[in-house]
């Protein structure tokens, strides 16, 4: 849409980095999942990682799947934003056209953690909004992450031994959201959504809109 075309309410507007981050197992992939089926305007940024796919999990959809030395070579192209180790493996966003498409209005939605997140952050501050999501209880986060059942008993230890290390960079968000009940969570994640797309310095067709009206 050209900058100063607007269709009743709606205004050109740059498109945001929506970043959802959380400690493994607080419900951050399936709260991902919710806002991409519910909006038709955010598009997941999918990950390239050297974990192996869990059940379920589709090439392309939720993460590129790639070896260790396919990762060597994006790393060395300079084809990330970002990247970071997680868990023993690596995972990174690839820059593909988000640029671009930011520009255009396109909105993004990352599942990254918070080392992710601050170097998108430090990137490109004024696209970026980053949002956490905690569980009601680390008892819960426990519950949640057993009755995933994708993760054997040594691995659940493991995660939840880091769940307290991630739990310490609440601080480094604009918004913290707690997941206890899943609708709950949902709509809040909509909110904060809605509203930072409302922002004035995002609405790009604001200033031939009103100039318009003063006219
Ligand atoms: N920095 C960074 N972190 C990522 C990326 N993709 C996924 N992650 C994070 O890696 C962690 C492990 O993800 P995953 O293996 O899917 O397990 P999960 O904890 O159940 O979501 C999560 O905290 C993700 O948010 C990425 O591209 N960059
Ligand atoms: N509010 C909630 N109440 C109960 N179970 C939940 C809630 N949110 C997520 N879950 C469940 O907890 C597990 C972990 O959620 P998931 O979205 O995979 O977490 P993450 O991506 O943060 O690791 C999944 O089995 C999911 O269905």
């Amino acid at each position: 849409m050209p900058e100063s075309d607007h269709t009743d309410d709606t205004l050109a507007r740059r498109g945001l980095m929506f970043i959802l981050s959380s400690p493994s197992g607080a419900g951050k992939t399936t709260i991902s999942r919710m806002l991409l089926d519910a909006d038709e305007e955010i598009r997941l940024s999918v990950s390239v990682t050297t974990r192996p796919p869990r059940p379920g999990e589709v090439e392309g959809t939720h993460y590129y799947f790639v070896s260790e030395a396919e990762f060597d070579r994006l790393v060395e192209e300079d084809d990330f934003y970002e990247w970071a180790h997680v868990f023993g493996y690596r995972y990174g966003t690839p820059k593909g056209r988000i640029r671009s498409a930011l520009k255009g209005g396109q909105d993004f939605l990352f599942d990254i953690d918070w080392q992710g997140t601050q170097q998108l952050y430090q990137k490109d501050q004024q696209d970026v909004v980053r949002v956490f999501i905690l569980p009601p209880s680390i008892a819960e986060l426990r519950r949640r992450l057993e009755s995933r059942a994708t993760d054997s008993a040594q691995v659940i230890d493991a995660r939840m031994e880091r769940a307290r290390s991630e739990i310490s960079h609440w601080d480094a968000y604009d918004y913290v959201v707690i997941n206890d009940d899943m609708a709950g969570c949902f709509a809040k994640v909509r909110e904060i959504l809605d509203a930072e797309r409302m922002k004035r310095q995002r609405q790009t067709g604001l200033i031939p809109f009103v100039r318009q009206l003063m006219n």
